[in-house]
């Protein structure tokens, strides 16, 4: 509809004002026509000029009549037409000034909504908003619970307050009033009486109580279509909305859909912010403000909040051997037990890892800190069964006191890391408290850490060589290639001052492929010197094999330096064997095809299961040096090393014994037919130039206790 006069409206008004000027131009030329016969009759005198003129006159009264007829009948239209002009523009006004209401409403909410004022807050907007514009409608909102089920709660200000009490709680179902029905069905519903319609059966009276007579509900839903609550308006008296409430209310429930989903991702990005994603468990973040707050308190109550830093043992193992998913369970239900040993107001976080911290608020005397840390030890040494296997872990705790060891959040984490790496050292499932003197290795640690990542980058690192010889005719046979680190300060290091340290930065990956280049290119230089009768070992770590591309850097090694495979021997341990995995298995598969051979290293001190032996391509086992040292003592060992010979002579398989320190050990193992021997008896690890020396028949040079 327009709000302006078209032309022909126009020429109407103007044509009826013409009309009027027309009736008063007709009674002018009546009068003057009267006039003029009455002149004629009396200066004429006779009959038939009068006659005459009486003709005219009355054809043009009669002509002027109907002219005058035609006008008013137009005049009565036009008058019509502008009557219905009017009317119509006063309704586009009425509808007009609606909906520049509604605009408003609508883009006061989505300011609302745009500057992050609380949902709640929003949603009564939105409702006050409708009501405005319901004619005695009562509009209300109820939210669905994360759990698509429950009602959780009912925002309507304008419904009697025991009511909407009512609706929270109230499970969604095929017949749960309009509300209930329309989230069940996700679905408009509209109940034009309530006292009659079947759908609110079990509601009805708590709705005619309240003076509810009509319902009808609209679903409200995310862009993904999921139902997140209901928009309903209620009468007092039975009634169906019309055109202008359903516009409407579309606009309101599209509006609340944007402000739930918005609440809803701010809800889920605080919640990812603040929590674990595997355990649920609150991260770093809220571990620290949690912590912040039991100082506080502490500092008010003049009391102490402990921090618990607990470290699974052996989960390293279980993650490498069984893969990240049976870890991810394991951890999982570490969380359970862990929330099993401690109270509702204490918490429990995971900082990553098999890293879990509790924070224990308000608490008197360091007693209760043990008391919690004993509990937890005795719960993580029960066994998990995960994937059908029973795997024993355990744990090492370190513990931190407010106020003795820090007065803040970081520092008492750092300080009871310090005390669990301590307790981990001094054995494992032991708990430990901090104390100075842990503050201060703590700090070696971080110290010689520094100097090993210097280490790789300065080339500090060289190999010493142990020769193993055949017990049979005592004939040297090859040698262990051993790791030392040149250390500037301290000297020449052997592994067991840095080896778990480069595992545990996953450095040890990077230093076992120098090993193998430098091994290999060493046993190249022996066999130039026509030393073609030695094998060379090489250890490998767990690392080299998950890292995946072992077969490559063994097949660079050897053609680098034009070495056959035949000349080295490849060392691991269970630990490798642990992650039975098709990919390991592959990998040793290839290995064994290029011509390698493949030695069980330190053998019967892991699960020396025979399933190893049975899937896995092993050449060689090394009867572990612990073994070899107590035969003597205990003849339980001595049993063992006999089988394990027996073990590996019935498998076609060689033996050999690490750590022969004295003749009769060397006699005993050559009477049980092992194959070689390794040991300080027959020779400790040397440099490169003194097995040279071996190998040519001469002395080595200054070979003492200490040469590696
Ligand atoms: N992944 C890699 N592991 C390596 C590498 N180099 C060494 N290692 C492993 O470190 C562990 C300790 O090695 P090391 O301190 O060199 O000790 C070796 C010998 O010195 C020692 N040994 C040998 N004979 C005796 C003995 O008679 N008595 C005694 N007390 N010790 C002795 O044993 C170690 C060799 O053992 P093994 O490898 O099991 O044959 C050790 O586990 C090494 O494997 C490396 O480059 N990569």
């Amino acid at each position: 509809m327009k709000n302006h006069l078209s032309a022909h409206q126009a020429n109407d008004i103007i044509a009826g004002e013409r009309t009027e000027q027309q009736i008063a131009r007709l009674n002018k030329i009546i009068t003057a026509l009267m006039d003029r016969a009455e002149r004629s009759m009396s200066q004429q005198g006779s009959d038939f000029g009068l006659f005459q003129a009486t003709l005219t006159l009355e054809d043009e009264v009669e002509q002027r009549t109907q002219e005058l007829t035609e006008a008013l009948a137009e005049n009565k239209k036009i008058t019509q037409s502008l009557y219905e002009l009017t009317a119509s523009l006063k309704d586009e006004i009425r509808q007009r000034k609606r909906a520049e209401a509604l605009h408003a409403g609508q883009y006061q909410i989505q300011e609302l909504i745009t500057a992050n004022i609380p949902l709640k807050q929003v949603l009564r907007q939105i409702t006050a908003w409708i009501e405005s514009h319901s004619n005695g409608g009562i509009a209300s909102i109820v939210l669905l619970a994360s759990d698509d089920k429950t009602i959780s709660d009912c925002l309507a200000p304008s419904l009697p307050q025991e009511y909407a009490q009512a609706l929270t709680g109230v499970q969604i179902g095929p017949q749960t009033g309009s509300c209930g029905t329309a989230m069940y069905f996700n679905k408009e519903v509209t109940v034009e009486d309530i006292s009659c319609d079947p759908l609110w059966t079990n509601y009805r009276d708590l709705a005619l109580e309240n003076g509810l007579r009509a319902c009808w509900s609209t679903p409200i839903t995310a862009t993904s279509g999921q139902v997140l609550g209901s928009f309903a308006i209620y009468y007092r008296q039975p009634q169906l909305p019309d055109a202008d409430q359903r516009e409407m209310v579309s606009g309101a429930v599209h509006l609340a859909g944007i402000a739930l989903e918005r609440a809803r991702s701010e809800e889920r990005i605080h919640y990812m912010a603040h929590h674990d994603a595997l355990t649920g468990l609150p991260n770093r973040t809220q571990l620290q403000d949690r912590i912040d707050s039991a100082i506080e308190m502490a500092r008010r109550h003049t009391s102490h909040t402990a921090v618990l830093m607990i470290d699974l043992d052996r989960f390293k193992h279980v993650n490498d051997s069984l893969g990240h998913h049976a870890g991810d369970e394991i951890l999982k239900e570490v969380a359970e037990r862990l929330a099993e040993c401690v109270r509702d107001s204490d918490t429990i976080a995971r900082l990553g890892g098999d890293e879990f911290v509790i924070n224990l608020p308000d608490i008197e005397h360091d007693y209760s800190a043990s008391m919690v840390a004993s509990n937890i030890l005795q719960q993580l040494e029960k066994p998990f069964f995960i994937r059908k296997q029973q795997l024993q872990l355990g744990a090492s705790i370190g513990i931190s006191m407010y106020p003795e060891d820090g007065d803040n959040a970081d520092d008492l984490l750092r300080t009871a890391d310090t005390a669990m790496y301590a307790a981990k050292q001094t054995g494992r499932g032991q708990y430990c408290y901090f104390t100075e003197e842990l503050n201060k290795a703590a700090h070696e640690h971080i110290v010689l850490l520094s100097q090993l990542q210097q280490a790789i980058k300065n080339h500090e690192f060289c190999l010493y060589y142990q020769p193993l010889y055949r017990l049979s005719d005592d004939r040297l046979v090859g040698a262990e290639a051993l790791l030392r680190w040149q250390h500037p300060q301290r000297g020449l290091l052997a592994p067991g001052h840095f080896l778990y340290m480069l595992e545990e930065h996953g450095l040890m990956a990077d230093v076992g492929s120098w090993v193998l280049q430098q091994g290999c290119a060493q046993m190249a230089t022996w066999l130039q010197h026509g030393h073609s009768n030695i094998r060379l070992s090489i250890n490998l770590a767990a690392d080299q094999f998950y890292r995946g591309n072992l077969v490559a850097e063994v097949e660079d090694a050897l053609r680098r330096n034009k070495l056959a495979a035949e000349h080295i021997v490849l060392e691991f341990t269970e630990t490798v064997l642990l992650r039975n995995s098709e990919s390991i298995i592959a990998t040793m598969k290839a290995l064994k095809m290029m011509g390698v051979k493949m030695s069980l290293d330190d053998f019967g001190t892991g699960y020396s299961s025979l399933s190893y032996l049975h899937s896995f391509p092993v050449d060689q086992l090394k009867i572990d040096r612990s073994f070899i040292q107590a035969t003597n003592e205990k003849k339980i060992t001595l049993d063992i090393v006999t089988s394990i010979v027996r073990l590996a002579q019935s498998l076609g398989i060689q033996s050999v014994a690490e750590g022969l320190e004295t003749p009769e050990q060397k006699a005993l193992m050559k009477q049980l037919n092992c194959d070689y021997g390794q040991g300080y008896m027959l020779g400790r690890p040397m440099s490169a130039e003194n097995f040279s020396r071996l190998l040519n028949g001469d002395r080595p040079m200054a070979i003492h206790k200490n040469d590696g």
